[in-house]
């Protein structure tokens, strides 16, 4: 297989700068959008729908949809679920099928569909798996960071990085963000938690009392899954890595 190329885009305000044509395009949003769905699926889930406005959503519900919305880390209300992945554990809601709107993540969902090969979630959860799906796959990836209301974030960023880490043997990138974001990640793996204490994100959510889920987000490799989009839903397919 030819050395294929992966680069790494900051924010869904950057992503018309990226070709999307034939890629994989994997979308990250740490905390928690993609790290909820991945715990998800791998407890069980039929299928997560990822919507981007929260009246569709809504509406999703009397097609027997279960319904998960969040704004500005809040469930929204007269909603089921929001998006913390300690919901899902248990198989709480295991074959059920989730319709789920969030501030950022489902957003960037949305931006990575126009021309891409392929859509895939990504999360410190399923780390590994995602990248030895993506090592088996003879396509060029796009790593496209949800970020924060447009702005770049560290928590995405710094999976980006970890992720090229991984992949740098059989991959290549002249995407100084990707250069950037590798050397940052090797710096910090072996205490990523106390790095990203400091992300104005994990400090946005301790204000709403959710360091459970922080700490969660950053557990790797809890799950031998990759989430993919088929069609409209985002589905699972379990990656044997040995
Ligand atoms: O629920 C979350 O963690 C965030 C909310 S906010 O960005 O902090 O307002 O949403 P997400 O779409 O998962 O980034």
């Amino acid at each position: 297989m030819t050395k294929r190329k992966i680069e790494v885009c900051f924010s869904p305000e950057l992503i018309h700068l990226h070709e999307l044509e034939n890629k994989i395009v994997v979308v990250v949003d740490i905390f928690r959008a993609t790290s909820t769905m991945i715990t998800a699926l791998g407890n069980g889930v039929a299928s997560i729908t990822p919507v981007a406005d929260l009246e569709t959503c809504r509406a999703m519900q009397s097609e027997g949809y279960v319904i998960a919305g969040e704004r500005n880390g809040q469930t929204a209300e007269g909603f089921t679920l929001g998006n913390s992945p300690l919901a899902y554990l248990d198989g709480a809601y295991a074959n059920q099928k989730i319709a789920m709107t969030t501030t950022n993540g489902t957003l960037a969902i949305e931006k990575s569909k126009a021309g891409s090969k392929q859509v895939l979630i990504g999360a410190f959860v399923n780390l590994q798996a995602t990248a030895h799906y993506l090592t088996s796959q003879n396509q060029n990836v796009l790593i496209h960071c949800a970020g924060w209301k447009g702005k770049f974030n560290l928590e995405d960023s710094l999976y980006a990085g970890a992720l090229v880490s991984l992949l740098e043997e059989n991959f290549e990138f002249d995407c100084d963000g990707a250069i950037a974001m590798k050397g940052l990640y090797e710096s910090n793996k072996s205490d990523l938690a106390g790095f990203l204490a400091q992300a104005s994100h994990a400090k946005r959510l301790q204000n709403h009392q959710i360091e459970a889920d922080i700490d969660f987000c950053l557990s790797l490799n809890l799950f031998p899954i990759i989430g993919r989009l088929q069609g409209q839903e985002l589905v699972a397919q379990m990656i044997k890595t040995k």
